[in-house]
């Protein structure tokens, strides 16, 4: 690892020289988590995102990953997904199941998909009774905080804009404090209609990782971790911010190369 920082305010950055080494670290990140939860509390309750984050991922279906999980204790969901057809290409779904679902042994009815033949609204209300179902049953636990689904673990990427899950800049649904999955219709990167966690759920979870790589990401980067003056917008990574859970940011040298609050090793 290039370096890793604990920012004083609980956040911290782990900064790798590469992608191949940010890939590895984090399959042993998740892994260790899903044994720490499975111990726990029996099941490991995680929300990926998709975009760049499958890829980065993947060494977590290879050795010795796919023997040692206890992949029959996982339980998957969606932070954010995109309202096309599960076999579409812009589907968050799809892109999972071949990248990663299709390897490991979960089991069927674990996966949490959204409804795909309804309209985002409705697709968004269906997907959060399925949570609620689980908050019920101790799948998903729940925060002391609020009443709100706590995760073992959100997995989130972040665009060059500072969007993470489906939560875009200046879009109202950043405000949304009453529902834990909402829906957008606008979305400025296609497809236009989503659904997402809302940042009261993404912030009531246990752990939060937010991945990025890339030198196109580092002003994004840059804004959301260091202390920007100025008005420039609220991005909606910097809103992440779990109330009672760790938060990791890992990133490649290329991402990280302009954050001002901390020097890194050429
Ligand atoms: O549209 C989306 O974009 C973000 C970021 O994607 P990336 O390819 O730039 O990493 C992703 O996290 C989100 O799930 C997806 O719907």
């Amino acid at each position: 690892m290039a370096l890793s920082v604990n920012k004083n305010d609980d956040r911290e950055l782990r900064v790798y020289e590469n992608v191949d080494e940010l890939s590895s670290n984090l399959a042993d990140y998740i892994a260790e988590l899903s044994e720490s939860c499975i111990k726990e509390r029996g099941v490991f309750a995680i929300a990926l995102s998709g975009g760049s984050l499958v890829s980065l991922m993947s060494k977590l279906s290879e050795a010795p990953y796919n023997k040692t999980v206890d992949w029959a204790r996982w339980y998957i969901f969606w932070a954010d997904e995109r309202v096309v057809a599960k076999s579409h290409v812009d589907s968050n779904y799809k892109l999972l199941k071949d990248g990663f679902l299709s390897k490991v042994p979960i089991v069927h009815s674990h996966v949490h998909s959204i409804n795909d033949l309804v309209s985002a609204e409705q697709a968004a209300e269906d997907y959060e009774f399925v949570v609620r179902q689980l908050v019920r049953t101790r799948v998903i636990s729940v925060s002391e905080v609020n009443d709100c689904p706590r995760f073992d673990l959100i997995l989130l990427g972040m665009g060059p804009d500072g969007h993470i899950a489906s939560l875009f800049p200046n879009n109202p649904v950043l405000n949304e404090i009453d529902q834990w999955v909402t829906f957008i219709t606008d979305s400025p990167k296609p497809p236009p209609e989503r659904i997402t966690f809302t940042l009261p759920v993404i912030n009531s979870a246990a752990n939060v990782a937010i991945v990025v790589t890339g030198g196109g990401k580092a002003d994004a980067v840059h804004v959301a971790i260091d202390d920007v003056s100025g008005d420039c917008p609220e991005l909606p990574a910097r809103m992440v911010r779990p109330i009672n859970g760790e938060l990791v940011w890992f990133l490649d040298l290329s991402a990280a190369s302009k954050i001002e609050s901390v020097k890194f090793s050429e």
